[in-house]
């Protein structure tokens, strides 16, 4: 018995998530909850004729409760998605506080449940629910994942604009973070190996970092990434389901609390001491298994993308930690 639950289930992210949860056959249970129109988004979903049970709830009488009571894995798109000339760090000031709220919730009714976080900007909500989690005393950096995997999905089709094939075929680790200069494809470690024109690397490197901003220009005011974020979200909680259910063999990069993963300590170290990073992370039976360390083999042209993630990447996280963290008492 698998029990999902998308918090932000009627936007533009959770809709198709949702869709795609419900005819996966991966769930027994998934339950919707938002603060507008999930009784709508569950009526329609649960005509589908698949294995999902589906349940739908709004914030009065005990809607989060209900939506999270019993839940194996949780996954949170809510919150308010870029226009044009913002940065993913002004969405800070609004989605900062749906997802403490959201992770408190987490931390009382499921706090064993596998918790998957899209929100922007992901380099610091990961954090916060960190916080939110340890102040709960119920903190596994094995259970906590920050989605980069829309990262993951762009480089490898990107990858195949450039050199040919099918997007399919390449798998390149992104690293870092999920935003701007904080996102590192590593080129040089693309499996199979794949040789860019020198004159078009940087192009390349920018349209993977920068990718996220060409759908919020082409959206034009309407929003950001939605369809190919609920692809590449379930993609990952896919592989972590499965992964849970005895499947071995899978690795994922998400962006992890490295102090509580295995191997995780020597890529912090690695990484200038930072407590945050995406890294290609084996999952298992309970979560994150091993995080590989890609560092000791790149390039000195990735090495001075490093440096630039690794100088926004501090100031994202300590934002995230001190907004939890200067509230001072129990969430
Ligand atoms: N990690 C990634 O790679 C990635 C990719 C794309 C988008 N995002 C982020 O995902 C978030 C959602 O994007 P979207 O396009 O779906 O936005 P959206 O506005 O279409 O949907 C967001 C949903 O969240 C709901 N919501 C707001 N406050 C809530 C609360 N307190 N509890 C429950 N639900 C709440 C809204 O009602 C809305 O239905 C944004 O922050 C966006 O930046 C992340
Ligand atoms: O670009 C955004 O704001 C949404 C998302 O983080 C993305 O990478 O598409």
């Amino acid at each position: 018995m698998v029990k999902a639950a998308v918090l932000g289930a009627s936007g533009g992210i959770g809709q198709p998530l949702s869709l795609l949860f419900a005819v996966s056959g991966l769930v027994d249970e998934l339950s919707l909850y938002d603060v507008v129109n999930t009784p709508g988004v569950g009526a329609d979903l649960s005509h589908i004729n698949g294995k999902a049970k589906v349940t739908a709830y709004l914030p009065p009488n005990d809607g989060l409760q209900k939506t999270l009571e019993g839940c194996d894995i949780v996954v949170i798109p809510a919150g308010i998605p870029r226009k044009p000339g913002m940065s993913r760090d002004d969405l800070f000031k609004i989605n900062a506080g749906i997802v403490r709220d959201l992770v408190t919730g987490v931390a009382k009714y499921c706090p064993k449940a596998f918790l998957l976080i899209i929100s922007n900007p992901v380099n610091s909500t990961v954090p916060i629910a960190a916080e939110v989690l340890k102040q709960h005393n119920v903190f596994d950096p094995t259970r906590l994942f920050g989605v980069t995997s829309l990262d993951v999905v762009r480089a490898s089709t990107f990858v195949a604009a450039v050199v040919g094939g099918s997007p399919t075929e390449y798998t390149v680790p992104v690293i870092g973070g999920h935003s701007g200069e904080t996102i590192v494809p590593l080129l040089s470690q693309v499996s199979p190996k794949v040789d860019i024109p020198e004159d078009q690397l940087d192009a390349l490197v920018n349209r993977i970092q920068f990718g996220g901003d060409e759908v919020v220009k082409a959206k034009d005011g309407l929003g950001s990434a939605t369809l190919s974020m609920a692809y590449a979200g379930f993609k990952f909680a896919k592989s972590l389901i499965e992964a849970a259910g005895g499947k071995s063999g899978i690795v994922e990069p998400t962006y992890v609390y490295l102090s509580g993963v295995p191997g995780g300590e020597e890529v912090k170290e690695a990484v200038g001491g930072l407590d945050f990073f995406a890294v290609p992370v084996e999952l298992g039976p309970n979560g994150a298994v091993k995080a590989t360390n890609p560092l000791p083999q790149v390039t000195d042209y990735e090495k001075s993308l490093l440096k630039k993630c690794y100088e926004g990447l501090e100031g994202n996280i300590k934002k995230g930690v001190e907004f939890i963290t200067a509230q001072g008492s129990k969430l």
